[in-house]
């Protein structure tokens, strides 16, 4: 593979975008060049977002080019295509710690830098966030202030882009929309929206070709001024009529622009500058290369989406040997996916653009037609599969934990209310890592647990996701939440027969007299360690108990628990307050015991990025952390 030279004569000149806006507009690509290869050489070696931000280099520089930035907006649509502007914008020598515990953060956040916005992580909110802030500031008199929302095609799938739209088409606001469009999502972008903006494409080659044919008549002597200004006007009302009906935008209200190439930094500089102070909404379409700039991206923007760690030399992974460690749970949900639906033809699988994150790809390709990738639209993916069930067919509807705070209502409204059976499988539950804050899947179990006719489980290993899977799908279940986290499982030999686990039973693992300590999901594992420890220091004895479903509770279990412990640990993979270890103090309350309850979890605060490892470890919740908390229990 062939790569540039990495020299940064520009790049080193500019710490802030005032830096970039005294440069000639012809340096402009020299410095897009170097931006590019400043992403790859840190990107290759501490990982995180790739393809997207190589998508976007130009119109970076071009945005803080144009734009008096911060003082105007920019407002980046779940921000993993924003690592140029952290360069741009201060974060050159700490870009290095992206991503890293106590280092910058993954997405622009406006607790760190004054040139980040708004909150970024979920897609589709930068057209609503965006017009708030054009709205407000016509509302203060800031009439210089511009807005701009920078939204992916992928991102424009999802609802709430559609609803941003909506009121910036009917709100007086000069608010500017670049559809930054690369035909990808983080897999291929699906649906309607997608096929749109291909035939805007196509309609604007045949505007160009029609404009190069009356030029050349013109040339040949077919057209004089008179009859080609008189074709010219014709040609403008029939477009604008055109335009009325065939654009979405132009129809909205909204001026579009476009499509234009994405890569010619010039070209979009200059554009920004003309309509930079057009009244009224407006939308620019950019053509992109998701991964452009670094070929083997281009080919596979998919697996460059974030990639790991790679040689930027050879454009080749660096891949950890993962042949001898247990499976992925997202692998183990596709593939048990797989074997339920082969036995069970009601079994329809539903993802909102994470195919390849949830493994429901593994039943994509095995059974076309089954599978269904909705887009970015959570809440959609549960009322779809909830209109499914209604109609006699068994959804399985992966959803990201954190994704899912997208979905709440639509799960109370269409799926829970008339109890429909759809199986909620919350991947990503719990801390996820790097991603941070945003991603965290740490409320579900809270958000959840209120909500009437739903059944609740986590399981602890691979097998018992299996089991809980095959439970799930069968008949009279109703509304089954399934959680479990990012990463690897525990067990080596995951394949397991599939059978029934009782609804609303959990599992005692071990006896003890001392104290109880109640686990729910796969953190129960490092418990069971922590467990060993703290009987080997302290020279106690203790109970574990896998609660397995949060609901229904084992009730009988805890009236065991509520009887023989005075000390109880609960400990769970999420926020402490209306979890897990809130359930079992309420029902000790109701129940009339009176023990003393420790609860490990997440606690109030919002958790930075970092390692599971040291998140799990700032929360109390490694081992180290529960052993302490077990043996420091004193009554
Ligand atoms: C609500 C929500 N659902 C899913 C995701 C996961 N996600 C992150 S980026 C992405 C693809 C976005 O596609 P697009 O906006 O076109 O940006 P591109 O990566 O192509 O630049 C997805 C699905 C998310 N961040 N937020
Ligand atoms: C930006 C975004 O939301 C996704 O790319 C997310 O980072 C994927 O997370 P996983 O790596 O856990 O699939
Ligand atoms: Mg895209």
């Amino acid at each position: 593979m062939r790569t540039e030279p990495t020299t940064y004569n520009l790049l080193n000149s500019i710490s802030l975008p005032e830096d970039l806006r005294r440069l000639s507009v012809e340096q402009l690509p020299e410095i897009c060049k170097e931006l590019r290869q400043d992403i790859i050489k840190e990107v290759s070696c501490n990982p995180g977002h790739f393809a997207a931000s190589l998508g976007t280099v130009e119109l970076t520089v071009a945005l803080h080019y144009v734009y008096n930035t911060p003082y105007d907006r920019i407002v980046w649509d779940v921000g993993h295509q924003a690592y140029g502007h952290k360069i741009l914008t201060g974060r050159r020598e700490a870009f290095s710690t992206n991503r890293k515990f106590k280092g910058i953060r993954p997405f622009p956040s406006p607790e760190e830098s004054e040139y980040d916005t708004f909150t970024c992580g979920h897609a589709s909110n930068s057209i609503s966030a965006a017009l708030g802030m054009a709205v407000a500031a016509a509302r203060k008199g800031e009439k210089d202030r511009h807005v701009v929302a920078i939204i992916g095609d992928g991102s424009m799938s999802g609802g709430l882009a559609f609803e941003g739209l909506n009121n910036a088409s009917s709100t007086a606001n000069n608010l500017l929309i670049i559809l930054n469009d690369n035909d990808m999502a983080i897999d291929r972008s699906v649906g309607g929206m997608k096929q749109y903006l291909f035939n805007l494409t196509t309609s604007n080659r045949y505007n160009q070709l029609r404009f190069k044919t009356s030029k050349l008549l013109f040339k040949m002597g077919v057209l004089n001024e008179d009859r080609r200004k008189a074709l010219i006007r014709f040609a403008n009302s029939l477009k604008s009529m055109a335009a009325q009906q065939q654009n979405i935008f132009e129809g909205m209200n909204i001026r579009y622009f476009g499509p234009v190439d994405g890569h010619d930094v010039k070209n979009i500089a200059r554009i920004l500058r003309d309509i930079k102070d057009m009244e009224g909404p407006k939308i620019l379409h950019l053509h992109t290369v998701k991964g452009k700039g670094f070929e083997p991206a281009e080919k596979e923007p998919g697996i460059w989406h974030a990639p790991g760690k790679f040689n930027p030399e050879t454009g080749k992974r660096i891949k950890a040997d993962t042949s001898n460690l247990p499976p992925l749970f997202q692998d183990v949900f596709g593939e048990t996916l797989i074997e339920l639906a082969e036995q069970n033809p009601r079994i329809i699988g539903v993802t909102p653009a994470m195919p390849t994150g949830c493994s429901m790809n593994k039943m994509m390709e095995a059974m076309p037609g089954r599978a269904f990738d909705v887009g970015i639209a959570e809440g959609h993916a549960a009322t779809f599969s909830g209109g499914m069930a209604k109609e006699g067919m068994q959804p399985f509807c992966n959803i990201y934990s954190s994704f899912m705070q997208r979905a709440y209502d639509n799960v109370i409204h269409d799926i829970a209310i008339l109890r429909l059976p759809v199986v909620l499988c919350l991947d990503r539950a719990g801390l996820v890592g790097e991603d941070g804050p945003t991603h965290h899947g740490v409320f579900d179990l809270a958000y959840f647990r209120p909500i009437p006719n739903l059944t609740l489980s986590s399981p602890m290993n691979e097998h018992e996701l299996r089991r809980l899977m095959y439970t799930a799908q069968l008949p009279d279940k109703g509304p089954f939440v399934i959680r479990y986290p990012r990463g690897r499982g525990v067990l080596l030999d995951w394949k397991c027969p599939l059978e029934e686990i009782p609804v609303g039973k959990g599992r005692k693992l071990k006896d003890g007299k001392d104290i109880a300590v109640l686990t729910l999901g796969p953190i129960g594992n490092i418990a069971a360690k922590a467990i060993e420890q703290a009987e080997k220091e302290k020279g106690i004895s203790i109970a574990h108990y896998d609660l397995r479903f949060l609901k229904p509770l084992d009730e009988e279990l805890l009236h065991e628990v509520g009887r023989k412990f005075q000390r109880i640990v609960t400990v769970e993979d999420g926020i402490r307050k209306g979890g897990m270890g809130s359930a079992v103090l309420e029902f000790m309350a109701d129940n009339g015991y009176a023990p003393h309850i420790r609860r490990i979890g997440v606690p109030d605060t919002f958790i930075e990025h970092g390692t599971i490892q040291e998140l799990y470890h700032l929360c109390g919740m490694d081992e180290e952390g529960i052993c302490q908390s077990i043996i420091n229990f004193e009554l």
